[in-house]
């Protein structure tokens, strides 16, 4: 009999009850936890006297103010320093374990989960931040909740939810050259729109995305919540499997590895699984997406015209012209040759290994163009030390780009990385939101790493594709 969907087995094995608002009582199997949204809940449990029920299934990370220059304590920002400070003893207090920057192991909540190898297949996670779909890619039901949520999961290690609609995205075929993840998302959120996953749960299949690795599952499932959609997944395969065998959790204990491997394999969507909507794409015909406005689904080909507004959809046209306004660019010309000011490499959506070595490979013997100042973020001390052992450190720095310290740094700008006064900035990161990286004029152009890399050589915005040809030529 078919028991469904990964998402209906994972939320039944995880049921505790039906509350009686109609909402679920699921049970929580690890709760990450960051110093920006901790701290009221924390608060909240304290004013009632409460601990923290599961600390063992509770595990923190400092990421969004950490400083990714100087690191040194007390943090040059003092509200940087206060919430780290409280964070610090949040979880002193809770004996929650704390990956801060002296163990080597901190990093972006959203990296450091899969590649520690808490992240798995078939597990409930929460964490107070809406990118906690990431980890989605290895078959997880993960979310975003918000702070009331976080003081719930802290007291009882549970989470009252009402159940979503599946809505399955099929990528058929085979990425093109210079196509990666990053544009596939890009193009499904443009494609259904930002509101177009409210009330769903996406679930990605299809050729295309079991071809990717891991760390392309993440990028897309990242951005599921771009999408509207509450959570993303991708049934877990012998990739996932794979990834989680090498991870500190399965390393040195192959026994526990073999003891979970057949709850992982059983909670894949069964084939005769029903679901709400089921929306194909056609991956042969993708090409490097880039963002003419300002939210994630004002995106592109690289090769295409930005649309005209009145062109658009009515409810579509006012948000449009305001965008293009902002981002000073009009309908028919194409985002190649938009000149940049800032390149950011980094952000949970790219900033992993597998990123960093792809780019690597355009800026190999290359130079940042004179007039872009260009960053490179890894997304945790893991990812920052094994890229400078195989030397991409290096050749980033050699080309001219910064070199920083692990963080959320300018996906954000909550720290000291921002952009300044009307800089445009080619970004790997996941949101291009008028204001997102530091400065209100700021613009934003989310692409994937190599397109950034790419444009930082260039001071523009460039097609890799060409790039690459001169390379291998
Ligand atoms: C600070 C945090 C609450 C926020 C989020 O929830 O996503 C941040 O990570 C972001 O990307 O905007
Ligand atoms: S890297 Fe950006 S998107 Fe990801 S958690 Fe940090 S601020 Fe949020």
């Amino acid at each position: 009999m078919s028991e469904g969907t990964l998402y209906d087995k994972v939320w039944d094995r995880h049921t505790v009850t039906t509350l009686p608002t109609g909402q679920t009582q699921l049970f929580v199997g690890l709760h990450l936890i960051h110093e920006v949204t901790s701290p009221q809940a924390f608060g909240m449990l304290r004013e009632r006297g409460l601990d923290v029920a599961y600390p063992e299934l509770t595990h923190a990370t400092v990421d969004h103010i950490v400083p990714t220059a100087d690191q040194s304590r007390p943090y040059g920002d003092s509200a940087a320093e206060e919430m780290m400070a409280e964070l610090e003893e949040n979880v002193r207090d809770a004996g929650i374990e704390f990956d801060d920057p002296t163990t080597g192991d901190q990093g972006i909540v959203h990296v450091i989960g899969p590649e520690q190898g808490i992240t798995q297949p078939g597990k409930t996670i929460v964490c107070g931040d809406s990118h906690t779909s990431t980890h989605g890619a290895f078959g997880a039901l993960a979310f975003g909740i918000g702070t009331s949520q976080i003081r719930d999961v802290l007291a009882t290690g549970c989470i009252a939810m009402e159940k979503q609609k599946v809505r399955k995205i099929e990528v058929t075929g085979e990425l093109g050259d210079g196509v990666e993840a990053k544009d596939v998302i890009l193009e499904i959120i443009r494609r259904l729109g930002t509101e177009g996953g409210v009330g769903y749960v996406y679930e990605y299949a299809g050729e295309a995305i079991e071809s990717l690795d891991m760390e392309g599952r993440m990028s897309i499932c990242n951005m599921s919540i771009e999408g509207g959609a509450r959570a993303g997944y991708v049934n877990p395969d012998e990739k996932t499997y794979e990834w989680l065998r090498n991870t500190d959790e399965f390393a040195d204990d192959p026994e526990k590895f073999e003891r979970l491997k057949p709850y992982w394999e059983s909670v894949r969507s069964d084939e005769d699984a029903e679901y709400d909507d089921v929306v194909v794409i056609d991956g042969n015909e993708l090409e490097p997406v880039v963002t003419w406005g300002t939210t994630p689904g004002q995106g592109i080909g690289i090769s295409e015209p930005i649309p005209d507004p009145d062109d658009l959809p009515k409810a579509k046209q006012e948000t449009a012209r305001r965008a293009q306004e902002h981002m000073r660019v009009s309908p028919g010309e194409t985002m190649e040759g938009y000149k940049i000011d800032v390149a950011f490499l980094g952000s949970c959506t790219n900033s992993r290994l597998a990123d960093l070595r792809r780019a690597a490979k355009i800026v190999e013997g290359r130079q940042v163009h004179p007039d872009v100042r260009a960053m490179v973020v890894p997304g945790s001390q893991r990812v920052q030390r094994a890229a400078e052992e195989e030397g991409l450190k290096d050749i980033f720095t050699e080309a001219g780009f910064d070199w920083r310290n692990a963080g959320c740094s300018m996906c954000l700008g909550m720290n000291e990385d921002q952009l300044q006064g009307d800089e445009a900035c080619a970004s790997s990161s996941n949101r291009n939101f008028i204001g997102r990286q530091g400065s209100k004029d700021g613009r934003t152009i989310l692409m994937n790493p190599r397109m950034v890399v790419a444009a930082a050589i260039k001071g523009e915005v460039t097609d890799v594709r060409e790039l690459r040809e001169v390379a291998t030529a």
